[in-house]
């Protein structure tokens, strides 16, 4: 089978899955349940554990002042730093309105606060170019899947053939126009991370955007609403993100823990900022410099929590290796080149945690220690 059939029928799959009839997680919290259904229940030694009290937040980077050059400087050498150490970094004076974030996250609780049946009638879950998209419950790959204490709504931003808008939230009404505005500041925004990431690699401020003229926008909104034992599940189960960059806009509530260091660090929400981290596929461009980190969701007794994630990958025939001018002899290659597409199929079709699908890409396993 080749490697798109494999995605397809793994993507059937999960979608032969989804019918049925389980509670999503909003229904279970509107139904005020006391207790959390068996599937949710993680085993003991998996659940997680309060983060650590350290001192230690992630870096937050002001990119005020990029036109001047030793500014520029300043901010390339903190982004790049943060990207080594954390492979997160928050995000100041970004140029992206608040006006427009406060927007985008007014129409998301809007749709979330649709009745169950009218989101499902707007949003169906239907097999997508990729992965499932719609509004629904994601990665229920098998029985023994512990689900996530989340509910989803999944769709494309860009480019123009994978966006699909008749699939998009008719309701409320300013959703699509929203959406299409914030799409367009991201990808501007996107183009200048691109490009200080670029430069903290020492590479051509092009290198990264160049590998792909048209990527891909995806977006996904996470809605967690309370949980009655929250110290039993994942809100979103530990994992890397299986992109080259994502840019996740918060609610202001606590949730998005990040692991550094084998140890995990609750995300403080800064006002005003976007969240920015490196995915797995950039990890491989820098040759392991940039660090695509285990990220996980935890659920709480009290809020709904909203995340809204853009995720930007090449298309599916781009050749992702390590940057050429990174590989010498004392930095050999860490990973086999692969497709875009194909690295997509091993990352969808696992019921992975952590770090798995990229670890399958090392080339001498026995000599890495820290992927
Ligand atoms: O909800 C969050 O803060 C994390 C979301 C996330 O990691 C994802 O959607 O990939
Ligand atoms: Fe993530």
């Amino acid at each position: 089978m080749d490697s798109s059939s494999a995605a397809m029928d793994a993507l059937l799959k999960q979608f032969e899955r989804l019918q049925k009839p389980i509670d999503l997680v909003q229904t279970l919290h509107e139904r005020q349940v006391k207790e959390v259904p068996a599937r949710y229940i993680l085993p003991s030694d998996q659940r997680p554990s309060p983060p650590l009290q350290v001192q230690q937040s992630l870096p937050v980077i002001d990119l005020a002042g990029l036109e001047d050059i030793d500014q520029r400087f300043t901010i390339v050498s903190k982004i790049a730093q943060a990207s080594q150490e954390w492979g997160f970094f928050q995000i100041i004076n970004h140029g992206i309105p608040l006006s427009l974030l406060e927007s985008v996250k007014g129409v998301s609780q809007d749709f979330f606060h649709l009745s169950l049946e009218e989101k499902r009638k707007q949003c169906p879950v239907r097999p997508g170019i990729h992965m499932l998209e719609g509004y629904g419950r994601f990665f229920d790959i098998s029985d023994d899947t512990v689900l996530d204490w989340v509910d989803a709504l999944v769709h494309y931003i860009s480019p123009e053939w994978a966006k699909a808008v008749e699939h998009w939230p008719k309701t409320p009404s300013t959703y699509r126009e929203t959406y299409e505005k914030y799409g367009e500041e991201i990808m501007g925004l996107i183009e200048k991370l691109l490009g200080l990431l670029s430069e903290g690699l020492g590479l051509d401020p092009n290198y990264i955007q160049t590998l792909d003229k048209e990527p891909l926008l995806q977006l996904r909104i996470n809605y967690y609403p309370p949980c009655p034992q929250p110290d039993l599940v994942n809100g979103l189960r530990p994992h890397s993100d299986g992109d080259l960059l994502t840019v996740l806009l918060d609610d202001g509530v606590d949730g998005l823990q990040v692991r550094k260091d084998e140890q995990w660090f609750t995300v403080v929400p800064v006002p005003g900022s976007l969240i920015i981290n490196i995915g797995d596929l950039l990890q491989i461009v820098s040759n392991g410099k940039y660090k695509s980190a285990e990220h996980r969701a935890v659920a709480n007794t009290n809020e709904n929590r909203m995340s809204i994630v853009m995720f930007l990958s090449p298309q599916d025939d781009v050749l992702i290796g390590a940057a050429p001018d990174l590989i010498d002899e004392a930095h050999p290659s860490l990973y086999k080149a692969i497709k875009a597409e194909e690295y997509g199929t091993v990352y969808m079709s696992q019921d992975v945690q952590g770090k798995g699908p990229l670890a399958a890409l090392l080339i001498d396993q026995a000599k890495q220690v820290n992927v």
